[in-house]
């Protein structure tokens, strides 16, 4: 079975990375996951502490994707891994989502992101679901942990 994940409000909205749930990485709290993931983009800038500070997701979203900030020029090559780091440090840090990401077992996660053909799987399912392969890669370290 296929389990899908979008909306936060949603049954498994925990695995979205705008779920409110914080953590701790390089020495500075992020209040989720898409803080942290949208605020490396521009490492090395002041941008960094900007996008940690809004209140939202949706505006660190914002901010991250307005290329009026310069990309950093190894984003594509990096981007996969610090998705990987949140992802994982955020069930690390939550002993109740780390359950219900447990609790899936072996099923297929899937973010159905209808506009997103890369951490979603888009539309039309043909996307790459590479947030859902993530969560399924942390599931099993998390599993190797517990
Ligand atoms: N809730 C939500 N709304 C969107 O419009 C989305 N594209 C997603 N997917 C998430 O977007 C993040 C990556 O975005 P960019 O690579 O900066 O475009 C990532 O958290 C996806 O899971 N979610």
């Amino acid at each position: 079975m296929t389990l899908y994940f979008y909306s936060t409000r949603s049954e498994y909205g925990c695995f979205s990375n705008f779920s409110r749930h914080g953590f701790e990485l390089d020495g500075v709290w992020w209040p989720t996951s898409e803080h942290y993931f949208q605020a490396q983009k521009f490492v090395g800038t002041p941008h960094v502490e900007q996008i940690r500070q809004v209140n939202s997701p949706r505006d660190a979203a914002n901010m991250g994707r307005d290329r009026k900030r310069p990309l950093r020029p190894d984003w594509e090559t990096v981007k996969d891994e610090i998705m990987r780091r949140a992802v994982l440090k955020k069930f690390q840090t939550h002993d109740e989502i780390r359950e219900i990401l447990l609790g899936t077992g072996d099923e297929e996660l899937v973010e159905n992101a209808p506009h997103d053909y890369y951490w979603g799987c888009g539309k039309d399912g043909s996307g790459r679901n590479k947030l859902g392969q993530i969560l399924m890669e942390v599931r099993e370290i998390l599993r190797q942990e517990s």
